[in-house]
């Protein structure tokens, strides 16, 4: 492999990774040497080294293979990556569950026979989990199904949007349950991963042993259930799983991104076998639990060693601005981290706005308390003088405590700004208006779906 080689896999990579990406740690990875099968790569940081092996290693390798490079592993040149790196596993092979956390070995391919896991990320634990209000009863279900004792709800079924912590906690229920008992036979896979093996197993005409084996597990975990919709042979043959194992009383953990009786394409019975246990949805993230998971991460990377120091209110900003998901959140704390490493800056919040531009503008509609004081009047067909003014009639006083709420949520207007803006109150109202609908969210379907409603509104 030359230098040329890889400019031009640089270039496959770009359209893969998109562009900024592609800026922030390919494009800094300087090819080394390549020798007996390992491919070496510098990286400016570990920081960046680490990013690129967690992140974009399976990525980088597939891209030298189908440019005809005979690579088994690739490497990064950085002191301490050499503990952290994982070895790449070759596609096929995937491992047996027995690793603790922390385990980074190389994965040695299993025989056909035996039961197969697929890798489980050290990262994703309990430990390693924020909670808070939207996934308060997500992370308790979680927490008790993998303390094992008798099954108490099963299947458990985990849904909500995209990058909210659901492939987290299955990862932190298998890790907690085979610490606990490390005899447990724990199944974890994708959807996708259960249709691929049946679809093997029809093909090789072995689905006795398929059957077998998946009937034989403890704890059986499948994510994104959703990708079976209307794949029928597969959902006949999960059904059947399904109902073995339930019959054995052995738990299953099933997650989706959608509630099952949402899930189209999904036949009936398997809606209604899903319904049967304890269904909980994550809901998407509040500023809170936003900004815990930056300060989380932060201090990661500090007790990993590096040196990061960030200014006051870049966190508060990142979690106010970015509010799409966790994943999001993450990858635009680890960008503004390489940033900084790279041009040799502190995190400030003007550096923030430099290499986050496209995500924070992106987040960065800016309302104003008057555009929602209209929303709120429109929605609850009121007039804006009645929110405004004294009368504390509940049809009039709980609009005023929304449009409050969404003020502060919304807004970077102070309490006592806000409680002016709304005909002169007193900030401690204000500070009222928001924990009681805080409070009715969680209590009054109603109000969360006014607040939800109203958000879409003022957000588009
Ligand atoms: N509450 C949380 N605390 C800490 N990290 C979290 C939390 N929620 C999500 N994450 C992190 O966000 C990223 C995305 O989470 P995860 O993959 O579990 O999402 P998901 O719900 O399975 O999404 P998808 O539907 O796309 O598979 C992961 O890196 C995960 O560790």
């Amino acid at each position: 492999m030359t230098e040329d080689t890889w400019g031009s896999v640089q270039n496959d990579l770009l359209k893969t990774v998109g562009q900024n990406n592609y800026l922030t740690w390919i494009e800094p990875l300087k090819f080394a040497d390549c020798r007996g099968g390992v491919v070496r790569f510098e990286a400016p940081s570990s920081f960046v080294g680490n990013w690129v092996a967690r992140n974009y290693r399976e990525d980088i390798l597939h891209h030298l293979v189908s440019a005809g490079v005979e690579v088994k592993r690739i490497e990064f040149d950085v002191a301490k990556l050499a503990q952290a790196a994982r070895q790449v596993r070759p596609k096929g092979t995937e491992r047996t569950m027995t690793p603790s956390p922390g385990d980074v070995a190389m994965d040695k391919p299993v025989p056909s026979a035996s039961l197969q896991s697929a890798p489980l990320d050290p990262r994703l634990t309990f430990s390693n989990f924020v909670v808070g209000k939207p996934n308060e009863l997500a992370h308790a279900s979680a927490r008790r199904v993998a303390e094992g004792g008798p099954v108490s709800f099963n299947p458990l079924f985990l849904y909500g949007g995209v990058g909210l912590g659901k492939t987290h906690l299955m990862h932190a229920i298998a890790w907690e349950a085979q610490a606990r008992n490390p005899g447990l036979k724990v199944l974890y896979l994708s959807a996708e991963q259960f249709m691929y093996r049946f679809v093997r197993a029809l093909r090789d005409r072995n689905t006795m042993e398929f059957k077998e084996l998946f009937r034989s597990v403890d704890l059986l975990m499948v994510d994104d259930v959703q990708f079976i919709a209307g794949k029928d042979s597969t959902q006949d043959e999960f059904f059947h799983t399904f109902n073995a194992l339930v019959d054995q009383n052995k738990q299953i953990i099933i997650s989706a991104d959608r509630a099952p009786g949402e899930i189209d394409g999904l036949e009936d019975r398997i809606k209604s076998r899903l319904s049967c246990g304890l269904v909980v949805d994550i809901h998407p993230t509040d500023y809170e639990l936003r900004l815990g998971v930056l300060q989380q991460r932060l201090q990661d990377q500090i007790a990993a060693g590096e040196t990061i120091a960030v200014e006051d209110g870049v966190l508060e900003c990142l979690a106010q601005r970015i509010s799409t998901n966790v994943r999001v959140l993450e990858g635009a704390l680890n960008r503004l981290i390489a940033f900084s490493d790279l041009v040799g800056r502190r995190i400030t919040l003007d550096l923030a706005h430099e290499a986050l531009s496209d995500l924070i503008r992106a987040h960065d509609k800016k309302v104003t308390v008057d555009e929602i004081m209209q929303a709120v009047a429109k929605y609850y067909n009121l007039r804006m003088t009645d929110l405004l003014g004294p009368r504390r009639t509940r049809t009039i006083a709980r609009p005023r405590q929304l449009a409050m709420y969404l003020a502060k949520t919304l807004t970077t207007r102070s309490l006592p700004e806000i409680g002016r803006r709304f005909g002169g109150r007193d900030h401690t109202t204000v500070i009222h208006a928001v924990k009681r609908i805080e409070a009715l969210c969680d209590s009054d379907p109603q109000i969360s779906e006014d607040v939800r409603s109203l958000l879409r509104t003022l957000e588009n």
